[in-house]
């Protein structure tokens, strides 16, 4: 049954209100004529991704997957950032075991929006440094809007992004540019994103952004939905199924990572010099 129909809508509307104890982190809203669904992340004020917007992420993609989504746009309610990245503040000083879901979370949504079986655009309608890049690399297109950051800062945080991210940078702007950016934690303007391969378009508006990813998704109306999903599954599959292999190995390093002294010192100093908030002692 295909997810469009105004039934599995009402279903999947129903679950994401149940979902929710705060209200939605995730908006979605699918159009009925075309079957796509847009996802607008909504968490004030930078879509910072902590363990509750990482899950509701995943849970939002297995619905879609479920219910045979025919395209996905990704994007922001907010018109300055499309995601911040990883909460800054849950890293710091942080609860070991919270921090562990949450990495645990951060791979499952990579696993499912890199390998989902429908396609996939960011509209990329603010900064996107670090995690929220990370989002907008895992679909198969990019649009963005003018004046804004996109990157891989890790490096400038003082840790390497891990494997997965690095392959998904290389397989996107090709190994050399991906060194280059990736060991100088390099954050890009829009045009230079565009010129490196990082994004796809460039769009003046909101507006006519959605339009070009509507028109990147129709470029798949003809071609049947299993042979497109099994080519993409054997362009992408080597790199989903290493993650999955090493999930669990990946997640105790990142806690013993995060949760060790040196890392925690350079976290606050990062905070201090470069987020406005000061930090709750
Ligand atoms: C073998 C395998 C091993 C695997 C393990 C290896 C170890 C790996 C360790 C990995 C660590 C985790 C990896 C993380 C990847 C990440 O995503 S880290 C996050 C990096 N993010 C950033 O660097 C972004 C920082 N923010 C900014 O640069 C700017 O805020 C902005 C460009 C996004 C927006 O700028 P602007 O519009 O001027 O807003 P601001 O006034 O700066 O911010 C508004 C508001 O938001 C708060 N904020 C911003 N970013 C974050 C964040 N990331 N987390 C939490 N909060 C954030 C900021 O403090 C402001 O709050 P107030 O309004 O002042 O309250």
């Amino acid at each position: 049954m295909a997810f469009r129909t105004a039934r599995n809508l009402a279903y999947f509307s129903n679950y994401i209100r149940n979902y929710s104890t705060n209200g939605p982190l995730v908006n979605v809203t699918v159009n009925e004529k075309s079957g796509f669904a847009t996802a607008t992340l909504q968490r004030p004020s930078v879509n910072s991704l902590n363990l509750e917007l990482l899950t509701e992420i995943s849970h939002t993609l297995q619905q879609l997957e479920k219910n045979k989504c025919r395209g996905l746009i990704l994007t922001s309610a907010s018109n300055k950032v499309f995601s911040a990245g990883l909460d800054l503040f849950e890293l710091h000083k942080p609860n070991a075991d919270k921090i562990k879901q949450m990495w645990s979370t951060l791979q499952e949504v990579w696993i499912k929006l890199y390998g989902s079986s429908y396609p996939t655009v960011a509209v990329v309608n603010g900064h996107a440094p670090a995690g929220g890049c990370m989002l907008a690399l895992s679909c198969e297109y990019r649009v963005m809007l003018n004046n804004f950051i996109i990157g891989l800062n890790e490096a400038q945080i003082g840790f390497s992004a891990p494997m997965w991210l690095i392959d998904g940078m290389r397989n996107t702007i090709g190994s050399r540019q991906a060194e280059f950016a990736l060991t100088a934690g390099t954050l890009f303007k829009t045009e230079e994103a565009l010129k490196i391969g990082l994004v796809d378009e460039v769009a003046q508006s909101k507006e006519e952004a959605i339009e070009k990813a509507e028109k990147f998704l129709n470029k798949f109306a003809k071609i049947p939905p299993h042979a497109r999903s099994m080519t993409k599954a054997a362009l992408r599959g080597a790199n989903i199924q290493a993650l999955v292999r090493n999930k669990d190995e990946e997640v105790r390093s990142y806690v013993d990572f995060v949760t060790d002294s040196q890392f925690q010192d350079s976290l606050g100093e990062f905070i201090e010099l470069n987020l406005k908030q000061k930090l709750s002692k």
